[in-house]
């Protein structure tokens, strides 16, 4: 049987870069870049006063001076009329440009202001500043025009919306998002809104391989098929052209119902792999479409789906949406207990992660019944991957850690 190193690579050799789009800036949350964006000015444009207060011209202050008569008052976002008196002060306000013949800035805290009866105002500082550049943001001290700030291929959160909006990019390059087709297989399943038999359930692996699917940026659309080879034939085949992916819940072990690897089969999927050497999730299949989709069929039981899908499914979704699929490597906890397992399998072991108070990331095995303990997936935060050719695993033992909640 299949090992899940040679699994893994077998997935990840199946990983093609998809096609490119623009969107508004506003939708480019979540969205892989593909574009490098560079710095259009210099960050900061220019030198920028960082505090409210007064700015005067250090010579002055260095000379010992330490009244100066105020000229006017400049605002943000006006253009700095220079200081005519090198001996005077402009008082100023945060986020304003350095006028001309001033390079230090003192704060309101720092100083004192006074008026004359002819509304004459004059400023003695109290709390000299130390040099030219006191709190000035200086121009180009961060990042220079033409430095490239994001490179092709950054996943778009909060702090990279902000660096495209201030450079102007109105419209991004990004990767199209994944099309995913999410389907549930099983007689037993019904809709979410039913009310089920004594003997159903509802499809809730549907649900999470949408949500799943959805929070890597994916489109997911879920259809249903009964444990039927006719409908299979019937219905398969239009997923598997129309998709980038079929993620697929039940249906593949052993059982009399489990028509779905011959179904993909006759509907044109090629087996890539059926069974891995590993718990949960064993009878997972694996194929593609030669012209379509990359097949994802999870075992049923829901914690198989779901632990499965994360460990396979969710880094190609990442990975095709780079100019050129990469796999992010593995982060890595300390098991906080002592953990036996026997059969020759890779074991993912659900946890709960807890970062100690030497900085460690500590994983607490989760109690669970079996990978069809849909409920253990709860207090868990991610699983640990022990090896398969060992059974014992000692507290402190440092493993890969894939997480699903950060
Ligand atoms: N004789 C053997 N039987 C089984 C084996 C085996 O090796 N030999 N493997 C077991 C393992 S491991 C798993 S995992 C399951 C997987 O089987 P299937 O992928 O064929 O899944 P089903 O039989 O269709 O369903 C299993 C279980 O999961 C529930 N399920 C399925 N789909 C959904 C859904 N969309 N939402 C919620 N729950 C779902 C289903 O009702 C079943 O209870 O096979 C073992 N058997
Ligand atoms: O894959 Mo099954 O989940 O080992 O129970």
């Amino acid at each position: 049987m299949l090992s899940v190193d040679e699994a893994t690579r077998l997935v990840q050799s199946t990983a093609q870069p998809l096609h490119t789009e623009t969107v508004p800036l506003a939708q480019a949350l979540g969205r892989v870049l593909r574009e490098p964006l560079h710095a259009d000015r210099d960050f900061p444009p220019f030198d920028r006063v960082a505090m409210d207060g007064i700015a005067l011209s250090y010579a002055a202050v260095a000379a010992g001076q330490q009244v100066f008569e105020i000229e006017h008052t400049q605002f943000a976002g006006q253009a700095p009329r220079p200081l005519h008196n090198p001996q005077a002060a402009i008082e100023i306000m945060t986020g304003a440009a350095m006028p001309p013949g001033t390079d230090a800035v003192v704060r309101y805290e720092d100083l004192l202001i006074a008026e004359d009866n002819n509304g004459r105002r004059t400023v003695t500082v109290q709390v000299p500043p130390t040099g030219p550049g006191f709190n000035v943001h200086r121009r180009a001290s961060d990042r220079q025009q033409g430095e490239l700030l994001l490179p092709a291929g950054t996943l778009l959160g909060p702090a990279e919306v902000a660096v495209a909006a201030t450079i102007g990019a109105a419209q991004l390059l990004v990767s199209r998002a994944p099309r995913v087709a999410v389907v549930s297989t099983g007689d037993e399943l019904v809709e979410v809104t039913e009310t089920p038999l004594p003997h159903q359930i509802r499809r809730s692996n549907a649900q999470m391989l949408q949500a799943a699917a959805q929070q890597v940026g994916a489109t997911a659309e879920a259809f249903h098929f009964n444990d039927d080879l006719d409908s299979l034939r019937a219905g398969l085949p239009a997923l598997l052209q129309q998709f980038d992916a079929v993620l697929l819940s039940g249906g593949v072990s052993k059982g009399k119902a489990d028509y779905l690897p011959q179904a993909l089969r006759e509907s044109g999927a090629e087996q890539i792999f059926h069974e891995v050497q590993q718990r949960p999730g064993k009878p997972f299949w694996f194929g593609r479409h030669p012209q379509g989709a990359v097949v994802f069929a999870l075992p049923g039981n829901p914690v198989s789906t779901f632990v499965n899908y994360f460990r396979y499914a969710a880094p190609w979704l990442r990975a095709v949406q780079l100019p050129e699929p990469t796999f992010a490597a593995p982060t890595y906890a300390v098991l906080a207990t002592d953990v036996v397992f026997k059969p020759k399998l890779t074991h993912f072991l659900l946890v709960s992660l807890q970062s100690s108070p030497t900085g460690q990331l500590l994983a607490y095995p989760e109690r669970a019944h079996g990978s069809g303990d849909l409920a253990s997936l709860l207090p868990s935060d991610g699983f640990l991957e022990l090896p398969a050719e060992r059974e014992q695993f000692a507290a402190g033992e440092v493993l890969p850690v894939w997480r699903f909640r950060w």
